[in-house]
């Protein structure tokens, strides 16, 4: 078998479910913003901010990871400043070869200058339009899709599910809850995800990453989610061996395709996996998961959607056949239309590996 090279791998179509839009931006962009912000950084040199990120990320805790993102949040506080930075984020993952993205991000927290919440998501959409437009133009087309996260310790997600309706026609695909895990379950928020289900509207939790099962039990069962953000402690309910055996959530899981958002070098950061090797991806690709590879903060783990990718090549020997399954996963689990899904399915994701895969 050829080996499969990182440039390869950036060649190739990828989608992208799971990218917090406060964990991509550009230490460059950062430098240039807190300046104008008057915002004081940790180094004001881009090279060393960026190590920074990854190094004060790198704690094994999904707290302190978190402590990261008052740099990047604090300088996402006008609406120039939130369009120039999904701008960016939409050219620097179409130049990764990302052929669709949902970014999502806490509108609540880019109010700190007066700013509604309304102008804030008009802000980052119009950033993604123009960010996807250029990309268009030099020749690497995306399409971006925006999810609205509220906060999971804050009490503002029903405000922010209906936020996510209202835009729902112009670029918002879907709905998140983020933030630290434990202590705040998902069904503190049971009325926003009643709220949308009545809405015929999409949403993921971030559930499974620092808390396990009853966190991934409540997302599904109690709060009906349609995807798991990370989900990765679902491997609490698989006991390993020649022929693993699934518990009766694993098994609800797997029998109902519910897809993993799994973000494999976050979790080494947040110490929910030892090493990209002991990853439980590999488990759960053997098993036939909805499995889906993301990036979570492209910033604080240094990473791209390519460089994941090449990672699991790495640690676990995958090849095109493997990249191309996490790729459709992803495009499958996508929020917006069939219709269109099975567009980018049948007219770029395919064609494209099935020249590799010979
Ligand atoms: O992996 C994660 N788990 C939980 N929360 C996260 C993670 N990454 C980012 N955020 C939180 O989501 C907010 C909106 O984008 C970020 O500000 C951060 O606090
Ligand atoms: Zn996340």
């Amino acid at each position: 078998m050829v080996a499969i090279s990182y440039e390869d791998i950036v060649k190739v179509p990828k989608a992208l479910l799971h990218d917090h839009l406060d964990g991509g931006l550009r230490p460059a962009t950062i430098v240039e913003l807190a300046a104008e912000a008057g915002h004081e950084l940790p180094t004001t040199d881009p090279e060393a901010l960026g190590r920074w990120f990854a190094e004060a990320a790198n704690s094994g805790s999904l707290e302190r990871y978190l402590e990261t993102f008052a740099h990047t949040v604090a300088v996402m506080q006008t609406a120039p400043a939130l369009r120039r930075v999904a701008r960016e984020c939409a050219l620097d993952l179409a130049a990764d070869g990302v052929v669709y993205a949902e970014v999502r991000f806490a509108p609540e927290q880019h109010l700190e200058q007066n700013l509604t919440l309304d102008e804030v998501v008009e802000a980052v959409v119009a950033g993604f339009v123009e960010g996807s437009a250029q990309a268009a133009e030099a020749g690497n087309p995306i399409r971006v899709g925006t999810l609205l996260t509220a906060m999971r310790h804050a009490a503002r997600s029903q405000e922010i599910a209906e936020l996510a309706v209202r835009h729902r026609d112009t670029g918002v695909v879907g709905f998140d809850i983020a933030g630290a895990e434990a202590g705040f379950p998902p069904t503190r928020h049971l009325d926003a995800f009643e709220y949308l289900q009545r809405e015929n509207f999409h949403f993921t939790i971030h559930a499974g990453e620092a808390f396990g099962l009853p966190s991934i039990w409540q997302a599904i069962q109690w709060c009906g989610a349609d995807r798991l953000g990370h989900g990765v402690r679902i491997v609490d309910d698989i006991t390993p061996g020649e022929s693993p055996v699934l518990g009766r959530l694993a098994a609800y899981v797997r029998d109902k395709r519910i897809p993993l958002e799994l973000c494999p070098s976050s979790n080494v950061q947040t110490g929910a996996a030892a090493s990209i090797a002991d990853h439980p991806i590999g488990l759960l690709r053997d098993l036939r998961f909805r499995v889906t590879v993301n990036t979570d903060n492209r910033l604080m783990s240094g990473t791209s959607m390519s460089r994941e990718m090449a990672l699991l090549v790495d640690a676990f020997g995958y090849g095109w056949k493997e990249l191309q399954w996490f790729t459709i996963n992803a495009m499958k689990s996508a929020f917006i239309p069939f219709d269109e899904r099975l567009r980018i399915i049948d007219e770029v994701i395919k064609p494209a590996y099935a020249k590799l895969l010979g």
